[in-house]
């Protein structure tokens, strides 16, 4: 039996090797067959895993979520494409300093304009974000619709209602527009606007402060009826933010006590509704505390904070806020829920919707302490004053203005005819002096504008542009320093083409001539002929945002000339918001925006709108001069009881002279620079519809009268005295 059963056993002995040599390999296949699967079904699922994050994260990055009442209609990048034939040049309707905007057609025909943001960075990202977060829910027949927008990785569009006539800035300026708007629609657009600060000072809350009102931001309806848009640098008015809290209390108590007291500025150590101690207010500016006060002639508490979903120290400030100035017994604070404006319900105009805290960004606002308070109040004695100077110059056009219309007119003389005959009339050209330096370009006067070569001047920006990286934490700059550091610098930094223009400029131009009567001079060599003067007159567009770039002939909408030049420049940075010229005072630079700083825009609007001309316009002949800058010449002309010589010539006599003279005289009061003595706005709306007398103007009219005339009027006085 053992024998048998050895026997029985062998084969089985010897069929056990040769499958387990099998189930080895066997074995080895099936974890092969195991584990590349297994590689397999990770990889799939972490291709699974990135989609899911990358749609998380940009989810994360929309403003809203679905759920949000907001009506805005999220488009897909190839809705837009079809609609605008794939951004087809032809259907360019304008450039901005962000984006260029197209007309698209919906299939039932319906007509957009979208607007596709050409960059894709912080800043642009921040303005499509704040057109979102406010525009986007804001109703107003005074505000431009914002219907929807698109958001595909890194493409950024927004999608208005079309608006046939354009901008203010085209129908006023452009070269090709023989179109002269009556006064009746003039005086229509000054109502409309006003109309829109007042729904969004007075019918929002919190309200909101647009920040940058000029005549590019207002567009036409078919029956040039304005609309205010652009929302990408306005803000949500907090009252618990900054120098609100800091001083309203007091000085909502005390405006007029201020004023009986000739603005003392008498205030006490107050603890800011964050909680943070402050130090003692005569430690604080008193440009500061002004510009505050302003605000707190309207204080209100915030109960829509939420809604605006302002990040949570906003809102915590808000909260504290709300009980503090709920003790402010000011005879202009209001409840803005539920403000009647004309007949109309304006607050249930506004349509909350719900958002990521952080979705707004008001870091800078926030990143406010006891010590930046007097960092800012130390920076705004600092420069605010200086700022005014240079931006008003009450007669006096700064280096800035005349370096900005020098550039300007390097670009397209041809749009300046008041340049163009001083061409014919001066035969002086005066060669490129590169041994000129450019280190203190705040010094640069006229003679320093003589000598001024391109490539210089770009140096200087890249010599400055090192010494603003060095210095980024320098805190007390001076506004010259500042607009050289943030702007000029950019201007090497960001313009490849601008290098390329230089190259052109050193082959095809000569030096500008600047000569005593404030004059440019332009020059070509003839070699570059018309042509090429024609290529750079029609189709050139200078931003200093982008440097050089073709100007498409649909878009007229140019800012050259007008102090808007700058507002891309001024609109990219995080330090400077607005626009030159455009921009009050006590916000140039890093003062915080408020009512009274659109209300000084309105000013310049208002003037831009009744003289058809821009707010600043180097002209040619030293006679011309005094009327370069519109306000101070408006300021000039109401001195000598002349305000009517600023009407558009255009217009010939046919105005109404009474609504003319209202108005101007309207702008003047809004172009104070105390913020406090400006009008609100509904006081504003109310002068415009006669409802309401225009307060007093200023004796002499001009807020920083140049120290001659101060002399003469106290040496008068002082005569008179004796
Ligand atoms: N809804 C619209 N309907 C018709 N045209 C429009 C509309 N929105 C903008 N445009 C045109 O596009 C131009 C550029 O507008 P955009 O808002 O991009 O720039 P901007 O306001 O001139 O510049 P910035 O953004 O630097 O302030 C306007 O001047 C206008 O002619």
């Amino acid at each position: 039996m053992p024998s048998r059963s050895l026997l029985l056993l062998s084969p089985t002995s010897n069929t056990v090797t040769k499958p387990s040599f099998l189930s080895k390999t066997r074995v080895l296949f099936f974890i092969l067959t195991i584990s590349s699967s297994v590689v397999i079904i990770l990889t799939f699922l972490y291709f699974l895993y990135h989609l899911w994050y990358s749609l998380v994260n940009r989810s994360r990055t929309i403003p809203f979520d679905s759920n949000a009442p907001l009506k805005l209609q999220r488009f897909t990048y190839k809705e837009l494409k079809n609609a605008t034939n794939a951004f087809d040049e032809a259907n360019i309707i304008g450039k901005g300093g962000s984006g260029t905007v197209f007309l698209g057609i919906a299939r039932d025909g319906k007509l957009y304009a979208i607007k596709r943001l050409d960059t894709f960075s912080l800043q642009t990202e921040r303005e499509f974000r704040n057109e979102l977060q406010i525009l986007g829910g804001l109703r107003s027949p005074f505000l431009v619709t914002l219907l929807g927008y698109c958001m595909e990785r890194n493409k950024r569009f927004l999608v208005y209602e079309y608006m046939p006539n354009k901008s203010l800035q085209e129908l006023l300026f452009s070269e090709g527009n023989n179109l002269v708007l009556k006064w009746n629609q003039r005086f229509d657009i000054i109502m409309d606007v006003a109309k829109a600060l007042e729904f969004l000072h007075f019918g929002c809350d919190p309200p909101v402060i647009h920040g940058d009102i000029k005549p590019s931001n207002v567009l036409l309806d078919s029956d040039f009826r304005a609309k205010v848009s652009d929302f990408g640098l306005s803000r949500i008015k907090v009252e618990g933010e900054f120098g609100v809290d800091l001083f309203s209390q007091d000085l909502g108590k005390s405006t007029d006590l201020w004023k009986s007291q000739e603005l003392s500025g008498n205030l006490t150590t107050e603890t800011p509704a964050t909680g943070t101690p402050v130090e003692s207010a005569h430690e604080v500016d008193f440009a500061l505390a002004l510009q505050a006060s302003s605000s707190s002639n309207k204080s209100r508490a915030c109960y829509n904070v939420r809604a605006l979903n302002l990040n949570s120290l906003n809102y915590n400030a808000s909260i504290a806020s709300e009980s503090d100035f709920s003790k402010v017994g000011n005879g202009k604070g209001k409840e803005v829920s539920s403000i009647d404006i004309g007949g109309v319900d304006w607050s249930s105009k506004f349509v909350p919707y719900e958002d990521e805290p952080s979705s707004i960004d008001h870091s800078k606002e926030l990143s406010f302490t006891t010590n930046s308070v007097s960092d800012d109040a130390t920076n705004m004695k600092q420069w605010g004053k200086d700022w005014w100077w240079r931006q008003d110059g009450s007669g006096e056009l700064c280096s800035k203005d005349y370096v900005m219309e020098w550039i300007g007119s390097q670009i397209c003389p041809s749009a300046n005819p008041d340049w163009e005959e001083e061409k014919k009339s001066t035969h002086e050209k005066i060669e490129l002096d590169s041994s000129t330096q450019l280190d203190n370009l705040e010094d640069v006067h006229e003679s320093h504008l003589q000598e001024l070569g391109f490539e210089k001047l770009e140096k200087g920006f890249e010599k400055k542009e090192l010494k603003s990286r060095k210095n980024r934490k320098k805190k007390h700059r001076k506004m010259q320093e500042w607009w050289k550091e943030e702007h000029l610098a950019e201007i090497s930094k960001k313009s490849s083409k601008l290098r390329k223009l230089e190259t052109k400029w050193k082959k095809g131009f000569k030096i500008p001539h600047f000569d005593l009567g404030r004059r440019f001079q332009f020059h070509r060599r003839k070699k570059f002929g018309e042509q090429n003067q024609d290529d750079c007159d029609a189709n050139g567009e200078f931003s200093f945002r982008r440097g050089w770039k073709k100007k498409n002939k649909n878009s007229m909408g140019s800012d050259m000339w007008s102090g808007d030049l700058f507002s891309r420049e001024l609109s990219s940075t995080t330090s400077m918001r607005g626009t030159l010229c455009y921009v009050a005072p006590e916000y140039g630079g890093c003062g915080y925006l408020m009512e009274k700083a659109d209300i000084y825009s309105l000013g310049v609007l208002i003037l831009v709108i009744v003289s058809g001309r821009r707010p600043l316009h180097v002209l040619a002949s030293p006679m011309k001069l005094e009327k370069a800058n519109l306000i101070s010449w408006c300021r000039h002309l109401a001195q000598t009881g002349n305000i009517l010589e600023l009407v558009d010539e255009k217009l010939r006599d046919e105005y109404s002279k009474e609504q003319a003279i209202l108005c101007i005289n309207l702008a003047l009061t809004c172009l104070q620079k105390t913020p406090e003595l400006r009008p609100d706005i509904v006081e504003a709306v109310k002068i415009l519809k006669g409802e309401m007398d225009l307060p007093p103007l200023p004796f002499e009219f001009s807020p920083s009268p140049p120290s001659k005339l101060f002399g003469k009027v106290r040496r008068k006085q002082k005569a008179n005295a004796d």
